[in-house]
């Protein structure tokens, strides 16, 4: 028997697709219907992968085929699946007037010095001439008050278009707000995340940054939903990971990129920065000691194909630096000024280069909590 395409379409007119209201012709499932002699093919676009349906969609057409127009017909079902695109994160965080480049600073393992690095970093920004500011948003421990030596001031109330805005304290060039400005030191600050980012959104929306090209956010250590609440209100250019090269530190700064690159966050890691790369004496500076292990960090970022941004040794000098309120950045001709040079310098490189080729990042609508724990391991 000689079979007719036009036979074939009207059978197929009859199978419904769930949920549509159309039949499989109608919608367009049905994209080709080829005949030879008693041989039939029918090509299907369906939208979903799910086997049962595809299955289902098969026996549809072959019993609509049987049924109808011939029971002997030889019938060949193709079905090509056209999943739609992926949809893209909901925007919800607003930009921020003024503010260029928002870098969330970041380490996986707490003590690593990620607090160090982001003064160090505003400090050097600004010798090299940018507008700078840090969002101190340790609520665990904010530390930027005691590095930039601060820790008496509090943020002054300024009028802004007749509303009243937080005016960032200034030391150094850098404009800084913190958390730590609101509790009195030895308050242990144990948060719940909405408290906290309820918090953090006043310091970021109502207060009056003014011109910025960077800020810079000095995240708390770890991947909780603290992280989860910033990058739910804040476009976040890109992120910078913290790590020593020891391996617990590495460990967690394997997480530490995995939770900004997971697809729900998405959001670029600029690169990776080692510190406490190799101890140095002060006084001997040509002589390095690996007393973390060599290369860590660095071995890490070509692992997860980040950049690397450079390192910082341990020196004595830094630490005292924090204690007493003045970053080492902002020392001339020392081996640290040249080190938080090198990868600021880096840093502003890759955030130039993003910025090239990405668009800006929206801040992230996150529907489940599955940011917490969706931490991928490699
Ligand atoms: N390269 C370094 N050389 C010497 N001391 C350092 C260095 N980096 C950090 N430190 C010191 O280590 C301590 C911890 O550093 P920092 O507070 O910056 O770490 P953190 O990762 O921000 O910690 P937290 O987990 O509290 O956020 C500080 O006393 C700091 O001065």
């Amino acid at each position: 028997m000689k079979l007719n395409r036009k036979d074939i379409l009207k059978a197929l007119e009859t199978i419904s697709v769930a949920g549509d209201g159309q039949n499989m012709v109608e919608s367009g499932v049905v994209q080709n219907v080829m005949t030879f002699g008693d041989e039939v093919v029918v090509d299907l676009v369906m939208s979903t992968p799910a086997l049962h349906i595809k299955k289902r969609a098969e026996v549809d057409v072959m019993k609509a085929i049987h049924e109808k127009v011939y029971e002997k017909a030889k019938v060949k079902v193709n079905i090509k699946v056209n999943a739609p695109e992926k949809k893209k994160p909901e925007i919800k965080g607003k930009p921020i007037p003024g503010i260029t480049n928002i870098i969330a600073v970041a380490s996986g393992k707490g003590g690593v010095g990620k607090s160090t690095v982001t003064a160090n970093m505003a400090v050097t920004l600004s010798k090299m001439g940018f507008k700078v500011g840090i969002l101190d948003a340790d609520i665990y421990g904010p530390s930027a008050p005691i590095m930039f030596d601060v820790e008496a001031e509090r943020p002054l109330s300024v009028n802004v278009d007749g509303k009243s805005k937080m005016k960032p304290v200034e030391n150094y060039g850098v404009k800084i707000l913190s958390i730590g400005f609101f509790t009195k030191p030895n308050q242990a600050v144990v948060w719940r995340g909405p408290m906290a980012a309820k918090a953090l959104n006043q310091m970021i929306f109502d207060a009056a940054w003014g011109e910025l090209d960077f800020l810079l956010v000095d995240l708390p250590p770890g991947t909780g939903d603290i992280h989860l609440s910033i990058m739910q209100s804040l476009p976040i250019t890109g992120a910078v990971v913290v790590s020593t090269p020891q391996n617990v530190a590495l460990a967690d700064a394997r997480k530490g990129v995995a939770m900004f690159q997971q697809e729900s966050i998405n959001v670029p890691v600029l690169g990776i920065v080692e510190n406490m790369a190799y101890f140095t004496p002060e006084e001997l500076p040509e002589n390095k000691y690996y007393i973390f292990g060599e290369k860590g960090a660095k071995n890490l970022a070509d692992d997860l194909q980040v950049p690397f941004l450079g390192e910082v040794p341990l020196v004595q000098s830094l630490r005292e630096s924090g204690d007493i309120g003045r970053p080492a950045a902002l020392q001339t001709a020392t081996p640290l000024e040249a080190s938080f040079e090198e990868l600021t310098k880096n840093m502003v490189q890759e955030t130039v280069n993003r910025n090239k080729s990405l668009p800006p990042t929206e801040a992230i609508k996150i529907t489940t909590m599955a940011g917490c724990s969706a931490v991928k391991k490699k």
